[in-house]
């Protein structure tokens, strides 16, 4: 095992344990959002027959090709025909069918003009009536050819693909209404620490509330997993592996948050030594330097540290992108956007740094990022309030006002400038 690894060897680390669950089917619904396990196919033809795509008049475009206001064109309207219903009769040289936005074309005519470049000549345009076309139309206009997006058999979502909403409406058209993905991580979220209280809880003298818990199930939850938050675990050894091979025997994967780096009563690090296999202690990041990996029984265990900003950043970068490689999802990160800093930063320490930051436009439409002032690691409001964290490469040089640094997007919701 080896101290002190960089962000990136300890993500393939983690990321290198765990592979995509089992696959299961569920309702078309219940894939919105998921990687399909395997390649669907439709059972038809998308669009599954040419048809209109205005409502108008159906015709063969050679009929009117000399039509222009002088030279107009007058033919009677021989049929209707509307969405769900078609019409398989002759078109002679001199009539047109009245057709509706969605309906089949006729096998007789291969285009479509709409209503509003037709006068009525008689019979308000409808079957019986009289019609006049003073310009010629393009063959195969206003209609949408069989199969244009899909053909009947055709893999029309591949494996690895996510299904997003729009999606789930494609592959109702394509009459997949199952679809197998791999099934959801079980993870375990156990909080060490005799300080903890829960949040429903008024904590009493050197207490506080179990935070962690709740903001890693929400995390958790985000990235895909079913979540169990256990019971606190007091700061002992002997309780904390009892608890850890519990877990192991139920869950996929095991995260803990505090007792991770070297006080008296830190307990992950020989728990997971004492159960399993420690492959990692700590990551060359801030915050969150304790950050502790191994496998148990073959399932892996992540020991987060406890301060809130440390263990959301370690759950952020390590331990979301395992869970999405378990569900079957190709792309791991967050995205990174490139920001304008908006003041000096001067460093005091050499690893890399995540800096808690908002990111706004400016009146010329830049984007330019502010780190919070607070950057203690023990806060979750400064997250709550911030949009991304501002990547300080690992070194001694700080960062001056207006140079351009890699942002990290956080989970952000419209409502949050960008
Ligand atoms: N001598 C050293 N001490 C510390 C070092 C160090 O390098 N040398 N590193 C510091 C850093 S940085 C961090 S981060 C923490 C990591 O410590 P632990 O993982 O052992 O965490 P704890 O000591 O258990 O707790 C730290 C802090 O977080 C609070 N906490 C713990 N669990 C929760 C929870 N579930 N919800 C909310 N808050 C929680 C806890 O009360 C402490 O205040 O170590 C530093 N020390
Ligand atoms: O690892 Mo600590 O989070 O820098 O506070």
């Amino acid at each position: 095992m080896r101290e002190m690894i960089s962000v990136e060897e300890a993500r393939d680390l983690v990321l290198s344990s765990v592979s995509p669950l089992d696959v299961q089917t569920v309702d078309l619904l219940g894939a919105a959002g998921r990687p399909a396990a395997v390649d669907l196919h439709s059972d038809i033809d998308i669009a599954p027959f040419a048809h209109s795509a205005m409502d108008g008049f159906a015709l063969r475009a050679a009929q009117i090709a000399g039509a222009s206001p002088d030279t107009p064109v007058e033919l009677d309207v021989v049929a209707e025909v509307a969405a769900g219903d078609f019409f398989d009769g002759d078109i002679p040289e001199g009539a047109c069918v009245r057709i509706m936005t969605g309906a089949p074309l006729p096998d007789a005519a291969d285009s479509v003009v709409k209503y509003e470049i037709v006068p009525v000549i008689s019979g308000e345009g409808r079957e019986g009536g009289r019609v006049r076309f003073e310009a010629p139309t393009a063959q195969g206009s206003n209609v949408r050819a069989a199969g244009e997006e899909a053909r009947a058999g055709e893999a029309i979502v591949r494996a690895g693909e996510v299904i997003n909403t729009a999606g789930v409406g494609f592959l109702a058209a394509c009459g997949v209404t199952e679809v197998p993905v791999h099934r959801r991580p079980r993870v375990a979220i156990l909080s060490i620490g005799s300080e903890l209280v829960d949040a429903s809880d008024l904590p009493g003298r050197g207490k506080i509330r179990n935070s962690n818990a709740y903001a890693l199930e929400a995390c958790a939850a985000a990235a895909g997993a079913q979540v169990d938050r256990l019971p606190i675990v007091q700061d002992s050894l002997e309780q904390l592996a009892a608890q850890i091979r519990r877990c192991v025997s139920e869950y996929d994967f095991v995260i803990t948050s505090g007792g991770a780096s070297n006080g008296d009563f830190d307990f992950i690090k020989p728990a997971i030594q004492q159960t399993g296999e420690l492959l990692m202690t700590t990551v060359n990041m801030r915050p969150g330097k304790a950050q502790a990996f191994g496998v148990v029984d073959g399932v892996p265990v992540f020991g987060l540290p406890g301060n809130p900003a440390a263990a959301y950043l370690g759950f952020e970068l390590l331990i979301r992108p395992a869970l999405r490689k378990m569900q079957g999802y190709s792309q791991f990160e967050r995205p990174v956007v490139s920001a304008h800093l908006a003041r000096d930063y001067r460093r005091r320490d050499p690893r890399r740094i995540y800096l808690r930051s908002t990111l706004t436009r400016d009146a010329q439409g830049r984007l330019v990022v502010e780190p919070a002032s607070n950057q203690s690691s023990g806060l979750f409001g400064v997250i709550q309030r911030s949009n991304c964290f501002v990547i300080v490469p690992e070194g001694d040089q700080g960062l001056s006002a207006d140079q351009p640094v890699a942002c990290l997007l956080l989970d952000v919701s419209e409502d949050v400038a960008l």
